[in-house]
């Protein structure tokens, strides 16, 4: 409009950078990370990144570079999601149950210059460096990250971490984005469905996903954060950088283990935690010396997977409080919210349990959240019936998948980022997810929802975990194959399970085979749906082995 320039004083590319110079100034002497008898100030935390960043540099790290880490989150995992952009590079958090040959590969593809390596995963490392030495003389260097008394042989030439923030320059001149789509981070996907793909993320999305997620969590001031969510997937769900927006303290844990988490919240009053479903249900049933009622309320963010409805109210019933957000590496981690309403806290139990574990809506750093038809992108009803695939639109969505151009443009194809996720919607406007698209079950013309039928088998009161995949079947084509764990010094037969999931489901919905065994996961808390797929695959057609009229 007549009489407005936009310039330095009022147009600033977004980026978490600042978040960080704000707290070094606001929470100074406050703590910002705890880890064993570590203990930073947000003060130095600011110092120790500004000159890790300006040892990145001095290393001949360029602009939009690659910098990659594998480590656990530790207090360099958390120091590289500022450093590295401070720098101007590019961050990759790798995922720390890659073998060296899955490592050589990302580290290929992302072209990195830099690999930051914890000591215990040093092994991983160094394979994937002599992998990657075949086919390419210019290897990354190796900065190598001590922690206590370790000190594991090394080849010359590699760096030491503690040493690259001593050598560092304070007076460092921050390299701040010039334009705020500039990469921040590259996140390559869990690799549950394909191969990890890589997600570049921007410093805008970075920013307005951290502020989406301070406010989906409800965090105040100075909020104390347990790190359970690994830093290496979607970079923590951008709490590195929205715990620095509010001067929080970071609780960091190299392991993540139901006593760890019990402990960690008594001893250091945490506020705030999170978790896909498998922790969350690591917790409930842990032995009753570790599971310890809360002195105060925890508030818990859980996506990443589906939460049976039964983990809300024994969450609940602990002193967690719940927020379920819904998302993908695409969407910068949390991508929805299932906000509560006030007129559900007089509704029964179960009925809140089943309210809370709809996905919701989208949260304020997004523009949509709706469920289409894929081939025509019309909404589908709002009659909690009618199957679409889930579709985001708006800031934070990615950038693209990196080097592949066509995976990007499909992807985005209609102008929504298309999840292949299925869902319906609600009449609320709330989403409910039903399945991934490759995982639904078309069973005699009928789809079948695992993710309904794993919350029902879960609320099973001898059942501790449950994923159910499709059987090939010469009749249905598929029937639903269930793989149950069960709950230590607890019994259950298959045919318990099937009666019990027919007193709650139409009938065609049961599962028909019931296999007790333990669920592979991915170190992202998901089920690797196709190892079970492989083996339900193996087991053969049920028609022509069992008489169909159970069927
Ligand atoms: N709250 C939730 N409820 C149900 N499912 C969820 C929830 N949050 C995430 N998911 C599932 O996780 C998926 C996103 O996972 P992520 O981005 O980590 O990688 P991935 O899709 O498992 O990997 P790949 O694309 O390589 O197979 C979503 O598409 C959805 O299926």
């Amino acid at each position: 409009m007549e009489g407005t320039i936009q310039c330095n004083a009022n147009y600033v590319p977004l980026t978490p950078i600042s978040f960080l110079e704000r707290s070094a100034i606001v929470y100074s002497n406050k703590v910002s990370i705890i880890y064993n008898d570590v203990t930073y100030t947000w003060s130095q935390t600011h110092q120790r990144c500004i000159k890790l960043a300006s040892s990145i540099s001095q290393l001949g790290v360029s602009p939009h570079h690659v910098v990659a880490v594998l480590a656990p989150n530790i207090p360099a995992m958390y120091e590289l999601h500022f450093g590295v952009p401070m720098s101007g590079a590019v961050l990759c958090t790798l995922n720390t149950r890659h073998d060296s040959s899955m490592v050589s590969l990302l580290l290929k593809h992302s072209d990195a210059k830099i690999l930051f390596v914890d000591h215990e995963l040093l092994d991983i490392a160094k394979g994937a460096l002599e992998i990657l030495s075949k086919s390419t003389a210019k290897l990354p260097l190796l900065v190598l990250i001590l922690e206590g008394d370790a000190h594991p042989s090394v080849s010359p030439g590699t760096l030491i971490y503690e040493n690259l923030i001593s050598e560092g320059k304070l007076d460092f001149e921050v390299k701040r984005p010039k334009d705020e789509w500039d990469p921040i981070s590259l996140n390559y996907t869990s690799g549950t469905t394909s191969s990890p793909k890589g997600v570049v993320y921007s410093h805008r999305g970075a920013y307005l996903n951290s502020l989406a997620t301070i406010l989906l969590n409800e965090m105040k001031s100075m909020p104390v954060y347990l790190w359970c969510v690994p830093m290496f997937h979607c970079n923590g769900w951008c709490l590195p950088w929205g715990i620095a927006a509010q001067g929080g303290a970071n609780v960091c844990q190299r392991n993540v283990t139901a006593k760890g988490i019990f402990d960690n919240i008594f001893k250091h009053k945490v506020t705030h935690t999170g978790g896909a479903p498998t922790v969350l249900n690591s917790l409930i049933n842990a032995p009753p010396d570790i599971r310890k009622p809360l002195p105060r309320k925890v508030v818990v963010m859980t996506g990443g997977a589906p939460p049976p409805p039964d983990v809300f109210f024994r969450m609940e019933e602990l002193g967690f409080d719940l927020v379920h957000s819904y998302g993908l590496t695409e969407t910068y981690g949390p991508g929805s919210i299932c906000t509560w309403k006030p007129e559900w806290s007089s509704l029964s139990r179960e009925e809140q349990a089943k309210k809370k574990s709809r996905q919701g809506v989208q949260h304020i750093g997004l523009e949509g959240l709706d469920i289409k038809d894929p081939v025509t992108m019309k909404s589908v009803p709002a009659d909690a019936k009618t199957m679409g695939e889930v579709m985001f639109r708006g800031n934070t969505v990615m950038n693209g998948y990196l080097k592949d151009l066509k995976a990007t443009q499909e992807s985005f194809k209609g102008g929504w980022f298309r999840t292949g996720d299925l869902g319906v919607k609600h009449s609320d406007g709330y989403i409910e997810l039903k399945d991934r698209s490759k995982d639904i079950i078309i069973s005699g013309g009928e789809n079948i929802s695992t993710i309904e039928l794993e919350g029902v088998i879960y609320s099973h009161p001898a059942v501790v975990e449950a994923a159910v995949v499709g059987r090939p079947d010469e009749y249905w084509g598929e029937t639903p194959c269930a793989f149950v764990k069960l709950k230590e010094g607890h019994n259950a037969t298959e045919e318990e399970i099937i009666q019990f999931c027919q007193k709650r489901l139409p009938r065609f919905m049961a599962p028909k085979t019931v296999v007790f065994a333990d669920l592979p996961k991915t170190s992202t808390g998901k089920t690797q749906k196709y190892v079970l797929k492989e083996k339900a695959k193996a087991m053969g057609s049920l028609s022509k082995k069992k008489n169909t009229s159970r069927l």
